[in-house]
């Protein structure tokens, strides 16, 4: 019996050994191994028993042996792809290094023909430049012409490019007629169309020759379709050509329109920066010139360029005010004043000194302007209309020197010969003639007037002659002369007088003026000298002579032609002529009629007279006349002008004296709000406020020593204004705001100021003698005013004709202006603004009747007792003194 290993039909079920033991097991054949044999039998049983077992198996194995080739078969084909992509993207790198080549020789050769193509535009266009060079004669018009030649040549190449256009659009044209299809025309002529925007050469180079099978462009599919791949190939090559050209051409026509622009914006650059360049030449040539400017105008007013730019405040500047010009807020003004222990509120007036303090403290400059300097004016002339003018002389010296003496000798000189025994008038100022020259001399009796009239900014002075006595050589107010001159800038010419003294030594004062900087021409020096007598005349011709040397050598011009303007050198209140002022004409001829500006001043000239009483018609500069007409009396030292228009003349007094009025107020208030602490302080002391005009100058003063001496312990006096004049509205005005009692020498109210002053509840008390004012303040100071006489005037007449009666003397033909006139009244004459006259009537007519009294609205004949110069024009005011008893 045939025998079976386990082991070999273990192998032949596809399992284990171990595996079929024990299934051998599970079928209760034991004792069994690999190596053991088993009978037939038990092999078929086993056969009968696994059998499902190994088709199960069987099945399993298929399973996987299929999975397996199936594995096999996707990893094969797997890399059967990837060998396929590996080798299309070969082919297609491959394809790409083609298509890169070609597109860089057919960039190359595009730059190739562009770079030709730019030598030959640049060729041009230096041929162009070189052209245009030689048709420029000025350098000035070159940007325009340059850009001009730029745009000529753009056009040109526009031509070109054009045409070569053209010619390629032909050809394409041909192209199609040679069968290329009407498609490929038809994109030929639409890139031609498409032309003017243009394309970069390498951006357009990618497409066309991608190779079949690829993502092919459209011209090429089209081509390819037709003609098959040798057509394919030559069309592409074709293309290429044509491509490269057109590429050219829009790149050198790029370039050019490149260049081109860059060209016209360089050249507008240099252009706008040359206009840059020129504005910026003219701005710092405007900024010299305004500086230049700014220095003679500095030079011209004596002072520093930094104090022309300083910020410029009137004298008397309010804390607001202040704050307004210098632009900064109030509040750090009072702050700094507090600090500076004198608080002040926003309306209280400034002194220079806090200005300067508190302008310094904020680190800015200011010029505090005089309220003369405010009324100067400033004048131009054309150096054309400039003539020679006489020079103007101050005579100064120590006292008792002879500069009276010299004066009146020099006028005799320069009078002698036409005006011998003439009246020699003191109106501030003479003229003299010497060989056919005139020189005029301001009589300023000493320092004082000719440094205050420098210090009204008023340059009157040509030359100053020193007035020094040989017999008493250099003295204090020599000294102080010499410096003011000096100052000035105004020369010296030395008159060493009294040299017809025996003990006269002229060579001493030379010396002694040497040690103070005045050096003889003689000497080496710039000082004219001249020895002198006024006593004995001698030498006199001499100085005038030097005088004018002096002048020559100062080229004094003036402008005579234009509208006169000048200085005041003196100014009164005259009894009968009203204010009268002596005027120093420097630039411009005055004429009788003209209306002119000094000051606060107005008026138009009435008349005008000579040193000898003599009247002009008109005054040149350097001519110093007296003139009538002005409303009110100006200071000394103010200026004066002319103006075309006399309406412009009062507008501009009217301006100066609303402002001069409205400083005075402030004043007042500053004024006021310090007696408030004093009288809070000193127990209630009472205060008397005085606004005091007079006749005279003297008057003032007078009343004010009086005052002064006055005891002042209960009632203190404040003359709060005073000047020479009428009583105007201003002063009433001025009176009204500080609570004051206007006390008048020799002037009247005006008729406004009197109205005003009624309604305002101010009191005028006029005088004409000073002690009896000085006696009624008194009075009213202890409480002692007895009962007192009170004037009540009851009416006003108006002359406005004059007649003269045999026996009875001038009457006055008048009209009666306002109230009642009696015959019993008394009478003053006033005469613009002064009291010429008072006294009583001597007639009261009307048509030959003798009457009792005359009412506004009539007219009457008027004779005042022992008074015959009456004026037309004149006010006679009736007047009547009633016993007023005292109410407190
Ligand atoms: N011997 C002599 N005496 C003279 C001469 N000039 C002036 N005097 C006298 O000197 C004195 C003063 O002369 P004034 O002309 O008044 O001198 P002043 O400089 O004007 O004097 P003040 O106005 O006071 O400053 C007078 O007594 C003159 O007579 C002169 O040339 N010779």
């Amino acid at each position: 019996m045939a025998k079976t290993r386990v082991s070999s039909l273990a192998k032949e079920f596809g399992m284990t050994s171990k595996e079929l033991i024990g299934y051998l097991d599970d079928m209760k054949i034991t004792g069994k191994t690999a190596s053991s044999s088993l009978e037939d039998v038990f092999v078929q049983m086993v056969r009968k028993k696994l059998a499902p077992v190994l088709e199960e198996r069987a099945a399993e194995l298929e399973e996987k042996r299929r999975a397996e080739e199936e594995a096999a078969a996707a990893e094969e084909a797997e890399r059967a792809r990837e060998e396929e992509a590996e080798r299309l993207a070969a082919e297609a790198r491959r394809e790409e290094e083609r298509r890169q080549a070609a597109a860089a020789a057919a960039a190359e050769e595009a730059a190739r023909a562009a770079a030709a193509e730019a030598a030959r535009l640049e060729r041009e266009r230096k041929k162009q430049e070189e052209l245009e060079a030689k048709r420029r004669a000025v350098p000035a018009s070159d940007s325009g012409s340059r850009m001009r030649s730029l745009l000529d040549q753009i056009a040109e190449q526009e031509t070109v490019l054009e045409e070569r256009k053209k010619a390629e659009a032909a050809k394409q044209g041909d192209e199609a007629a040679n069968g290329r299809g009407r498609r490929g025309g038809r994109q030929a002529a639409r890139r031609d169309d498409n032309r003017p925007a243009p394309t970069h050469p390498r951006r357009s180079s990618h497409a066309p020759s991608v190779p079949a099978g690829m993502d092919v462009p459209a011209p090429e599919k089209a081509s390819k379709g037709r003609k098959g791949r040798k057509g394919s190939a030559q069309h592409t090559e074709e293309d290429r050509y044509t491509r490269m050209a057109r590429e050219a051409e829009e790149y050198s026509r790029e370039k050019v329109l490149e260049e081109a622009r860059a060209a016209v914006e360089e050249a507008s650059r240099e252009s706008t920066g040359r206009r840059k360049k020129r504005k910026e030449k003219r701005q710092r040539e405007a900024e010299e010139k305004r500086q230049e400017q700014k220095i003679e105008e500095a030079k011209a007013q004596g002072i520093s360029v930094e104090e022309l730019d300083a910020v410029r405040v009137s004298e008397g500047v309010t804390v607001a005010e202040l704050a307004e010009a210098l632009d900064v807020p109030a509040n750090d003004i009072i702050k700094r004043l507090f600090l500076l222990g004198t608080p002040l509120t926003m309306t209280q007036s400034m002194s220079n000194e806090l200005v300067e303090l508190v302008a310094d403290d904020l680190g800015r400059q200011i010029k505090i302007i005089s309220h003369e300097e405010e009324n100067s004016f400033t004048f131009y002339d054309d150096p054309a209309d400039l003539k020679p003018r006489p020079p103007v002389v101050t005579v100064m010296g120590h006292v008792d020197h002879g500069k009276t003496s010299l004066l009146d000798a020099i006028r005799h000189t320069g009078i002698a010969a036409h005006e011998a025994g003439g009246i020699t008038q003191h109106i501030g100022a003479s003229q003299v003639e010497i060989n056919g020259r005139q020189i005029t001399f301001v009589d300023t009796p000493g320092h004082e007037a000719f440094t205050a009239m420098r210090a009204r900014g008023a340059k009157i002075t040509d030359v100053v002659v020193l007035v020094v006595a040989a017999d008493d050589g250099v003295m204090p107010q020599t000294i102080e002369a010499i410096n003011h001159s000096k100052a000035a800038g105004v020369p010296i010419v030395v008159a060493v007088n009294k040299c017809d003294k025996p003990e006269a030594n002229p060579d001493r004062v030379r010396q002694e003026l040497v040690e103070h900087g005045v050096i003889p021409e003689e000497w080496g020096g710039e000082n004219m000298f001249v020895n002198v007598s006024a006593r004995s005349r001698q030498g006199i011709d001499d100085l005038l002579e030097t005088i004018l040397l002096q002048a020559d050598v100062l080229e004094l011009k003036a402008n005579p032609d234009t509208f006169a303007s000048g200085y005041i050198i003196e100014a009164k209140l005259d009894r009968g002529r009203g204010p009268v002022a002596t005027v120093l004409v420097n630039r411009g001829t005055l004429h009788v009629g003209d209306a002119l500006v000094a000051g606060t001043s107005f008026g138009r000239v009435r008349a005008m007279l000579d040193q000898h009483g003599n009247h002009q018609d008109a005054a040149g500069p350097s001519d110093a006349v007296e003139i009538l007409g002005l409303d009110s009396v100006p200071t000394a030292g103010d200026e004066f002008r002319v103006f075309e228009d006399d309406r412009d003349a009062k507008k501009l007094a009217d301006e100066r004296a609303l402002k001069a009025r409205i400083e005075e107020q402030n004043k007042v208030k500053h004024v006021t709000l310090e007696t408030l602490f004093d009288e809070m302080s000193e127990n209630e002391l009472k205060e008397l406020n005085l606004v005091v005009k007079a006749d005279v100058q003297g008057s003032i003063e007078a009343l004010a020593d009086s005052l002064a001496k006055m005891d002042q312990s209960e009632v203190r006096i404040n003359i709060i204004h005073s000047a020479v004049g009428a009583i105007s509205e201003t002063d009433v005005i001025l009176a009204a705001a500080s609570n004051a009692i206007i006390v008048g020498f020799g002037v009247r109210p005006q008729a406004k100021a009197r109205d005003l002053a009624e309604r305002e509840n101010v009191q005028i008390k006029t005088y004409s003698i000073i002690y009896k004012a000085i006696e009624d303040i008194d009075a009213a100071r202890i409480g002692m005013l007895k009962p007192t006489e009170e004037e009540i005037q009851t009416g006003i007449a108006e002359v406005r004709e004059l007649f003269r009666v045999p026996k009875v003397g001038v009457v006055a033909g008048c009209m009666v202006t306002e109230g009642e006139i009696e015959r019993s009244d008394k009478v003053r004459v006033v005469r613009d603004g002064v009291v010429v006259f008072d006294g009583v009537f001597a007639s009261m007519r009307r048509f030959k009747d003798d009457v009792k009294s005359v009412k506004s609205g009539y007219e009457c004949g008027l004779g005042i007792e022992r008074f015959q110069d009456v004026h037309v024009g004149d006010q006679l005011e009736a007047y009547k003194i009633v016993e007023v008893a005292r109410t407190e």
